[in-house]
């Protein structure tokens, strides 16, 4: 379990985040959208103890996020980032055994390997393991990156995956990939807290959604409490219209119109 309570961050006189509470569960995937500069990514890097709060606790599995040496956190979570510029020269194997660096030392066991096939294999990356990190498409790369979070915990029950808008980059059929990985890994038991910027995504594969605005918790909810025109027009200034994706029991956004950015 994951529990915000209270927080805030602020960078000098500019307030980012403002008293945000909520709680993620295991067995979950709590999504978070908002509009750009809503607070999602510095809210992710406080949960990921990249920064601290200004002011709030977070507690991670009933423990001060705080109290957890470094080593210790990576080996229950894992984070996909949104800039992920590192590694370069790297092969996407070694990239992907990256991701268990924290299970082992010196070097890495059997098991660590089969974790890195295992992930290649969960991503559709195996044809490219021999390949050069920098030589690989966008959304390729994006690939490699999620092989690499899902290598670091995928044999740590309970685990945690925090996704910072993991779909960019990638075609339709990958986006949808990639969410179904995040749903089975929640529906086996870890938790998934996602920056999703498409909010159909969200409401298909989401347990729980949030809307961040101007560093507020909005709104919190199952998908059909949360997505609603009036939430969606609040927090992105649009007029959307619902219908029912009948697929996934959801509902379905779409845009109204042209926007005149004049008015
Ligand atoms: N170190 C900083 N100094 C000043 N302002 C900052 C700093 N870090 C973030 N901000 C500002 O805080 C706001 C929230 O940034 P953040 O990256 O969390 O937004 P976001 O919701 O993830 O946006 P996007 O959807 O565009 O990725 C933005 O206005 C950003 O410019």
């Amino acid at each position: 379990m994951i529990k915000v309570n209270n927080v805030s961050y602020s960078v000098g006189k500019k307030v980012i985040l403002n008293n945000v509470s909520f709680e993620a569960k295991p067995g979950e995937i709590l999504a978070i959208i908002g509009a750009n500069g809503a607070g999602k990514s510095t809210l992710l890097k406080l949960l990921c103890n990249e920064m601290l709060p200004s002011a709030g606790q977070i507690q991670f599995n009933d423990k001060d996020l705080d109290d957890y040496p470094i080593k210790e956190l990576a080996r229950k979570r894992s984070v996909l980032t949104q800039h992920n510029t590192l590694s370069l020269s790297f092969t996407v194997k070694e990239l992907v055994l990256m991701g268990r660096y924290p299970h082992f030392d010196g070097q890495p066991t059997e098991h660590d390997m089969q974790m890195v096939v295992e992930a290649m294999q969960a991503t559709g990356v195996t044809m490219m393991a021999g390949r050069t990190y920098e030589t690989l498409s966008g959304g390729e790369q994006q690939r490699v990156q999620l092989a690499r979070v899902i290598a670091q915990i995928q044999d740590v029950p309970n685990g945690w995956l925090f996704l910072d808008e993991p779909t960019n980059g990638l075609d339709i059929l990958h986006q949808q990939q990639l969410l179904m990985q995040a749903r089975d890994m929640a529906d086996r038991g870890y938790g998934v807290i996602c920056i999703l910027h498409d909010i159909n995504l969200a409401a298909a594969y989401a347990d729980q959604i949030m809307i961040l605005k101007q560093g507020k918790v909005q709104a919190l909810g199952n998908p059909e409490e949360v997505v609603t025109c009036e939430n969606l027009h609040d927090a992105f200034g649009i007029k959307v219209q619902l219908m029912k994706n009948e697929n996934f029991n959801c509902p379905l956004v779409i845009t109204t119109g042209r926007i005149n950015y004049n008015s």
